[in-house]
């Protein structure tokens, strides 16, 4: 059985095939031990990933299509990111509910997709600074959580994210008692909504860099984190997986 805890990385629109080298050290130190790592390169390199990867580090692609194929030029269909060696699939990211128009409906049929071509949908939820100065955060997180979870979601093939948008990449992040908060919203509102509700994995995203992983990954119902500046250099990335190892 897979460990539980996951570790992912979100390199964006960041690396190149130099980059894998990255991916040698993380494999050489192997930090993690109980502890699942993913890193979702983009798309040209996944299939050279997972060469490197040595089945100890899953890769995953960072968005896909609805359809399975078909006449939709630039997009990836789920099965194409299966074929080039991808497990996961990070869905509905803020950087592509803001910059491509998702919904939380598209997120839905993008998760569909990838669980029929057999990937595990990292859906990621999160309010903007202004939602949370207007106190609409549990509400924005109720509501993208209720839309973007599709039918025949289960804890083996979807992750949830919850990602503040006012914290991507700017060092700020909530305080614990405000990412515990949402923690337990998303697993309460997760009954009735998939079956093995206690058992799906929470991660928290959004500035996770070694000196706060520890006192995040303490947060009840935080079972891992989305990383991504961090996770472009395997010195910043092994001690937040070795964190959440010991966590
Ligand atoms: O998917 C990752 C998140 O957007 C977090 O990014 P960050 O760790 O650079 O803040």
């Amino acid at each position: 059985m897979a460990p539980r805890k996951l570790a992912a990385g979100n390199w964006k629109m960041n690396g190149n095939l130099a980059a894998l080298a990255e991916i040698d050290v993380l494999v050489a130190a192997y930090p993690a031990p109980g502890c699942e790592i993913l890193i979702c390169p983009p798309a040209l390199l996944i299939h050279p990933a997972k060469a490197r990867a040595d089945d100890v580090i899953a890769i995953g692609g960072q968005d896909c299509h609805d359809q399975a194929s078909g006449a939709h030029t630039g997009d990836i269909a789920a099965a194409q990111l299966r074929d080039a060696g991808a497990t996961y699939v990070i869905l509905g990211h803020s950087e592509r509910r803001a910059g491509h128009g998702e919904t939380d409906a598209t997120v839905a049929a993008k998760a569909t997709a990838a669980h029929a071509a057999g990937l595990v949908a990292i859906i990621c939820l999160g309010e903007t600074e202004a939602q949370r100065d207007a106190g609409e955060t549990l509400d924005v997180i109720a509501a993208q959580l209720h839309g973007s979870i599709p039918a025949g979601a289960t804890a083996a093939n979807t992750v949830i994210a919850y990602e503040p948008v006012w914290a991507i990449g700017t060092g700020r992040t909530p305080t614990t008692d405000q990412i515990a908060e949402v923690h337990a919203l998303m697993r309460d509102r997760l009954e009735g909504k998939v079956a093995d509700a206690a058992e799906v994995r929470l991660l928290y995203g959004g500035s996770v860099k070694p000196g706060n992983a520890s006192e995040i990954f303490a947060i009840p119902h935080v079972d891992g984190a989305l990383v991504g500046g961090a996770s472009l250099k395997a010195a910043d990335f092994e001690p937040i997986i070795a964190a959440l190892a010991r966590s």
